[in-house]
């Protein structure tokens, strides 16, 4: 099923932390991943769709080298994270394998999601192997990731992915309860928070960095929550050996750290869309394509638009214009100006053969467009 169509489908993001993933430090533990695959199963089940975030290259690098530790220097950090991501997504094809799920390897960097084309380009390839029943493994492309251009935490690099899926759950799965007024391995009695808003402030002051193999630690996490929120996900800290924690997550038990997006779902993406981004070119629409974006929020196709203006790649933000020259929307254009040229009032089943290849069958989609609310 596209995620085009109008059905609301859940989506959660699930990342699995270092500090929860490795026997010790070196290695995976394989029991605890069975375990957390056979419950990735039971939420696909229950009709959500499921993307994983998973750490765990290096401390799998490191023990396949015989290593006593992980290593300093960051090239050989990079190096064993190259061994190990092998065995790590390895495990997760053998687990799936099991229940007849397939898994694919996705691993990015920063430049990925900070660049629109190749934003778009991991947006649509995601959302094409969500919607054909694979589960993604993604982990952060470490043999090229920079020390200034890096992720470095996958706590960030969930929340962007559930930014670039709309995404309406983000998991993070660790080693504590959820977050603590304090951090329990300093204060072990620290009360839990269970529910806050993203964006309160007051929540950075309690999370402290990581005390274990992880690399972000709480700080971190709460960093991703606002990020989520972004796109209205919340986010949700929990302990990954709770015994079936998604399960019960899932059933709406009260368990973990709960962080709420602040606004709904698409006025937030939407707003930030808005902005974020400076316009490249423009777009005429015919007055039904303006009506459609004006009253029913649907994305732009390229039956309804008229003339292009300017040059633009695709996954820049370009004006939609009425044929007054009146901005209606902007967005993020899914075709460059000369292909959006070819395609001027063609049906969306022509693209094929006008361009050579299959493209998305918006000119821009909805959920890269925000209407000019004047
Ligand atoms: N306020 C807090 N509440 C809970 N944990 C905290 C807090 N402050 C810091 N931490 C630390 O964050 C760690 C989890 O983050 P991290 O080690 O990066 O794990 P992961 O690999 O799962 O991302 C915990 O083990 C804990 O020591
Ligand atoms: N990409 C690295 C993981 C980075 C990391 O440890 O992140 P986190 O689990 O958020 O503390 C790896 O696979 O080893």
């Amino acid at each position: 099923m596209s995620s085009n169509q109008e059905v609301v489908k859940r989506r959660w993001v699930v990342k699995i932390g270092s500090s929860l993933i490795t026997n010790n430090g070196t290695g995976l533990d394989h029991a605890a991943i069975s375990e957390w695959v056979r419950q990735l199963v039971g939420l696909r089940e229950k009709g959500i769709e499921v993307v994983l975030v998973s750490s765990g290259a290096v401390a799998e690098g490191v023990a396949r080298l015989g290593l006593k530790s992980r290593p300093r220097q960051v090239h050989l950090q990079q190096a064993a994270a190259a061994v190990g991501q092998m065995g790590l997504v390895q495990t997760y094809e053998t687990r799936f394998q099991q229940f007849g799920v397939h898994t694919a390897q996705v691993l990015l960097t920063h430049d990925d999601l900070a660049n629109r084309r190749r934003y778009l380009n991991a947006r649509s390839t995601l959302t094409g192997l969500v919607d054909m029943g694979v589960v993604p493994v993604i982990n952060e492309n470490d043999t090229v990731a920079t020390a200034e251009l890096c992720f470095g935490d996958n706590d960030t690099l969930g929340a962007l992915v559930a930014n670039l899926l709309g995404a309406d759950t983000l998991v993070i799965l660790t080693d504590q309860r959820g977050l603590h007024r304090e951090d329990p391995r300093a204060v072990p009695d620290a009360p839990l928070i269970s529910e806050a808003m993203a964006a309160d402030p007051a929540l950075l002051k309690m999370a402290g960095g990581s005390g274990s193999l992880g690399r972000g630690g709480m700080r971190t996490k709460i960093t991703a929550a606002r990020l989520a929120a972004r796109s209205g996900a919340c986010t949700i800290i929990v302990n990954g050996r709770e015994s079936d924690v998604l399960l019960r997550l899932v059933q709406g038990e009260s368990i973990g750290t709960r962080l709420l997006p602040e606004k709904q779902p698409v006025a937030a993406r939407k707003q930030w869309l808005a902005g974020q981004l400076k316009v490249k070119g423009s777009l005429t629409v015919d007055t039904g394509a303006e009506r459609v974006l004006r009253e029913s929020g649907r994305s732009l196709l390229p039956v309804g638009v008229i003339a292009v203006n300017g040059r633009f790649d695709r996954g820049e933000v370009v004006a939609c214009v009425n044929e007054s020259g009146q901005e209606v929307a902007r967005g993020l254009v899914n075709y460059n100006s000369t292909e959006a040229g070819q395609l001027v009032r063609q049906p969306s089943r022509m693209i094929e053969s006008l361009l050579g290849y299959a493209g998305d069958p918006e000119m821009i989609h909805r959920d890269n467009l925000v209407l000019n609310d004047h």
